[in-house]
């Protein structure tokens, strides 16, 4: 695993301090805080895997926490079921509940989504309600602590319990986010359109990410059932669902030491904003905290005056409030209020996000990929030689009649085209001729009017894009989609998904399996970063990178595909002289190795020092086709597009 040193002290640290507490501070109360902590803080990784990584909404999660807390006490209360069958039963019941509204609304985004997990969690609570022969309706059930190798838990013994099963969770969580199935996740929030046509069905892992996410609400609801010892549907209702939200936004996303914090926090503050005397302590330390941050931030010039004034004063404000009430029970909901508002205005990427940019630490986006740096064959031979049959020259992709109608405008209007195996066809034709929306027909992400296209003598036509892209057409975008916040040797590893066969048993429990495809993977990721010449910026940020190494790093991700057909759209767009030299050496050094490319390009000299052939777009017809010469010197093509340009 791919932990640094520290890193693993500190969580080692951190198990031994939270395993001792309970043996230091006898206290009852405190014991059950923590344990509570540790539940929602096991909802809370899951929860982040679907609004940190994939970046959907779910407001179901207190349902589905709801759904495990219910699995278990219903199984206790009914058949007496021992904890080693209750807890499996919850995860696996929650994850089909998960699955069950993942996939009908993981159809829709955004507001829809939030919507339709909004009235999922309202219906389980209502069922919960209604369904009294099973769940003994708005009595409730009431549960003991349940036993372990035929041994009755007490409070510390079940704290220990629930230890584990953090633990457990937490490594489980950590092993799936840095394997395939996690750039996955990331890989969908970052672009949708570039997962599907790297072969990485965005549904399919939304899906994924929501059923695995539901699995770990499941065991989080059945340890709590057996922590309150007694369960009542009224726990699991909205107000719960969005101190998860909220728990995951102050802590911060994509962060297990933010999930934490965000469950201690949600747990906490309730608590201490009862209490007057522990919410002046608590006030003016954060004045302090705040005035301290705001003083560090202007001398190091990151903070104007007026930005730094506005938190000072607010938490000076709230501080001052504190001793000037003399009891909370009207204000406790204002005030929670109110730090929420200003958790989510001021700290964006949460707490642990806003010290992580305090201490100027960038978030660390290695995975188990960086264990293998030193990986890696001679580039060129990453590139795999296009295998299957068919001769040179034979057509590898045909369309017929291509229609694709935009209300009233026809941007490709009855289009042919054939592309012979083994060589480089241009597409030509001024901006708006319909270059891109043929790349867009031909990866399936857009379904032409009417038409026919075949691939290798199977249609493409209304498969999804993944499915494409999977059967070996890979592409480049106009406006490069990478996925920015992954390192450029994770963007070419989503490429190499396909190659992944590992299921996820095998990644939690880094089978030998997994260890192999891993090793393998990475060793072609960096093999083919060589290839484009990004071999030393295999760690670097995409999003960092210069906008020509972008476009090199988008061919490394196609290629990883292991592509027979490589769309290319403007790839020379923006560079540099010097730059477009290498890409037209590695243009030729693609097709050396056997695969057939179709190259959108406004650069003639690309465009007729490369390709064998060329078809000319306008007004989404083609008016010319042939060898580049003959076309660069037709009378329709000079009056069309090249006229002003050739002159
Ligand atoms: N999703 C869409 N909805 C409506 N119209 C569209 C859509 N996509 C493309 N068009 C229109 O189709 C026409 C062809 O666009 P397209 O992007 O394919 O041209 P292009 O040849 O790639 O141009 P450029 O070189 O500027 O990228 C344009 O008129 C464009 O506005």
């Amino acid at each position: 695993m791919a932990v640094n040193r520290s890193q693993a002290l500190l969580a080692v640290a951190g198990v031994a301090a939270a395993a001792l507490f309970p043996l230091v501070l006898h206290n009852p109360y405190y014991i059950h805080l923590v344990e509570t902590i540790m539940i929602y803080a096991i909802v809370l990784f899951g929860l982040d895997i679907v609004v940190g990584y994939t970046g959907l909404v779910s407001l179901g999660h207190a349902g589905l926490f709801g759904i495990g807390a219910y699995t278990a006490g219903v199984l206790v209360f009914k058949l007496a079921a021992p904890l080693w069958l209750t807890l499996p039963a919850a995860i696996a019941v929650t994850a089909a509940f998960g699955a069950l509204l993942a996939l009908p609304a993981l159809r829709v985004t955004g507001p829809y989504l939030a919507m339709v997990t909004l009235a999922f969690g309202t219906i389980i609570q209502i069922l919960i309600n209604e369904m009294s022969f099973l769940t003994e309706g708005p009595m409730g059930i009431k549960l003991d602590k349940p036993a372990l190798l035929g041994v009755k838990l007490d409070e510390v013994g079940y704290y220990w319990v629930v230890l584990a099963l953090l633990v457990a969770s937490l490594v489980f969580v950590h092993r799936v986010l840095r394997s395939h199935l996690g750039r996955a996740f990331e890989a969908l929030r970052g672009s949708p359109v570039a997962s599907d046509c790297m072969g990485v069905s965005v549904y399919r892992y939304k899906v994924h990410a929501f059923v695995i996410s539901a699995g770990l609400a499941g065991l989080a609801g059945a340890l709590y059932a057996y922590s309150e010892q007694y369960i009542s549907p009224n726990t699991y209702n909205f107000e719960q669902t969005v101190l998860f939200l909220l728990a995951i936004i102050m802590g911060g996303r994509k962060t297990r030491t933010g999930a934490l914090l965000g469950a201690a926090i949600i747990v906490m503050l309730p608590k201490l904003l009862d209490d007057i005397d522990a919410f002046r302590m608590v006030s003016v330390a954060m004045a302090v905290i705040v005035t301290a941050g705001a003083v560090v931030a202007l001398q190091r010039g990151k903070a104007t005056a007026v930005q730094a004034a506005i938190p000072v004063a607010g938490s000076l404000a709230l501080a001052a409030l504190s001793f000037v009430l003399t009891t909370m029970t009207d204000w406790r909901l204002s005030i929670f209020g109110l730090i929420t508002l200003f958790v989510v205005y001021y700290l964006q990427d949460g707490i642990v996000g806003f010290i992580r940019s305090a201490l100027n630490r960038q978030r660390s986006v290695a995975d188990d990929a960086e264990d293998t740096q030193a990986l890696g064959s001679a580039g060129a031979d990453a590139v795999s030689q296009a295998a299957a049959g068919g001769a040179r020259g034979e057509p590898l992709l045909q369309a017929q009649g291509v229609l694709m109608r935009f209300g009233g405008l026809k941007a490709l209007n009855e289009v042919d085209l054939s592309i012979a195996r083994g060589s480089i066809h241009g597409l030509i034709g001024p901006n708006g001729s319909g270059k891109s929306t043929m790349m867009n027909v031909l990866t399936g992400i857009y379904v032409p009017t009417a038409g026919a296209i075949t691939f290798d003598g199977r249609s493409v036509v209304g498969r999804t894009s993944s499915d494409i892209a999977l059967s070996g057409i890979a592409r480049t975008f106009q406006n490069v989609q990478l996925f920015g916040e992954m390192t450029a040797l994770q963007n070419v590893l989503v490429g190499l998904h396909h190659s992944f066969k590992s299921g996820l048993l095998d990644v939690s429990l880094h089978t030998p399996r997994y260890a192999r495809e891993n090793l393998r993977g990475t060793a072609r990721a960096l093999g083919l970063l060589r290839f484009v010449g990004l071999g030393e910026l295999a760690h670097e940020q995409a999003r960092n990178l210069p906008y020509g190494k972008q476009r090199l790093l988008e061919i490394a991700r196609a290629l990883a595909l292991e592509p027979r057909l490589l769309l290319l759209d403007e790839p020379a767009a923006g560079l540099t002289a010097p730059d477009i030299k290498e890409l037209i050496a590695i243009i030729r050094k693609v097709r050396d190795h056997g695969i057939t490319v179709i190259l959108i390009e406004h650069h003639m000299d690309v465009v007729m020092g490369l390709c064998d052939t060329v078809s000319v777009l306008d007004f989404g017809q083609k008016i010319a086709e042939g060898a580049p010469a003959a076309v660069q010197s037709d009378a329709k093509v000079i009056e069309a597009y090249l006229g002003g340009q050739a002159a």
